[in-house]
């Protein structure tokens, strides 16, 4: 087994009253990306805060390269807040020297990837050419684990595309990823996924894994409008896939009895990603005092 770099063990938070992280446990090994997927308010940034230091967990045990963390192995850390973490009122080019000053690194040859206009003030960038530059920021001293707070919201399909070319090729190298996210494109880019719902791991290993053999109610038949208005009346929520219909989290029993007499015809399919994520977050309720 490779090194393990970050590991968080039986990990416990709350601000003040409120718990919003209960018992939870990730490990990142060298050469791996993992991705941290939950739904807004999940605790994924509070977990990162914590890996990073930032925070003090309430219970359980948090280490970076093999020790607490502590400014010395946080040198070794690439962190792209969601925020950026710029001087906005520095040029690309001054935000980066700055940072190879700070690390006392000479400046790096950037990936295509990551170029930026070196004159342009940060904080007049594109909210895509800011990611860029943080990301370019945080690989300058080609640290063993890049930490990305959502590195890609906001940037268009061919910035994800490249930016996700760089993560892909920092952890070909040797480095490790651990990146939050929201989205189920994203996370298939991941070799291993940590699923939060409401402050508590719901899932974590591959996207196959994860999906195992959980299946999805699927709704076919041309009268589809009809088939939702009924799905609709008897309280059950559909996505409509194509001229497809598919239920998550509902019994074929209760998609066929809600249906009868509609001439819909009701099979089960393998669920995807998204259709598991609902259905292990559904039975998690919100962060609580
Ligand atoms: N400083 C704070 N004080 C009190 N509550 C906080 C604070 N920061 C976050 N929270 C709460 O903690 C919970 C987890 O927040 P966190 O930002 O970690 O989630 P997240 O998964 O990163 O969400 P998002 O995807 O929206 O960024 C939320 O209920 C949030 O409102």
């Amino acid at each position: 087994m490779s090194e393990l770099l970050a590991q968080c063990e039986g990990v416990s938070y709350r601000y003040g009253a409120l718990t919003v992280l209960r018992n939870v446990g990730l490990q990142v090994h060298q050469g791996e990306v993992v991705g941290l997927l939950g739904a807004n308010g999940a605790g994924k940034t509070t977990l990162i805060r914590l890996l990073l230091g930032l925070l003090v967990p309430s219970a359980g045990r948090v280490s970076l390269f093999g020790e607490v963390p502590s400014r010395r192995s946080r040198r070794r850390i690439g962190y792209v807040p969601q925020g950026f973490g710029l001087y906005e009122d520095l040029t690309a080019a001054e935000n980066l020297d700055f940072v190879d000053a700070a690390f006392g690194v000479r400046p790096p040859v950037l990936p295509a990837a990551l170029a930026v206009p070196p004159g342009a003030l940060a904080g007049a960038l594109s909210l895509g050419l800011r990611r860029r530059l943080a990301f370019a920021a945080a690989f300058s001293h080609a640290p063993g684990l890049y930490v990305l707070d959502e590195p890609t919201s906001g940037v268009d399909a061919l910035g994800r595309t490249r930016l996700w070319d760089v993560i892909h090729e920092v952890t070909d190298g040797g480095a490790a990823a651990l990146v939050s996210t929201h989205s189920m494109e994203e996370a298939e880019e991941c070799d291993r996924l940590v699923m939060l719902a409401a402050g508590r791991r719901v899932a974590d290993g591959t996207v196959t894994g994860i999906v195992g053999d959980s299946q999805v109610v699927v709704v076919e038949g041309a009268d589809w409008p009809r088939a939702l208005r009924a799905l609709e009346q008897a309280g059950l929520r559909a996505a409509l896939v194509g001229r497809t219909l598919r239920v998550p989290g509902a019994s074929l029993e209760s998609v066929r009895s809600a249906l009868s007499g509609t001439g819909a015809v009701v099979r089960l399919a393998r669920a995807t990603l998204e259709e598991r994520f609902v259905e292990l977050t559904a039975v998690t309720g919100g962060p609580d005092a």
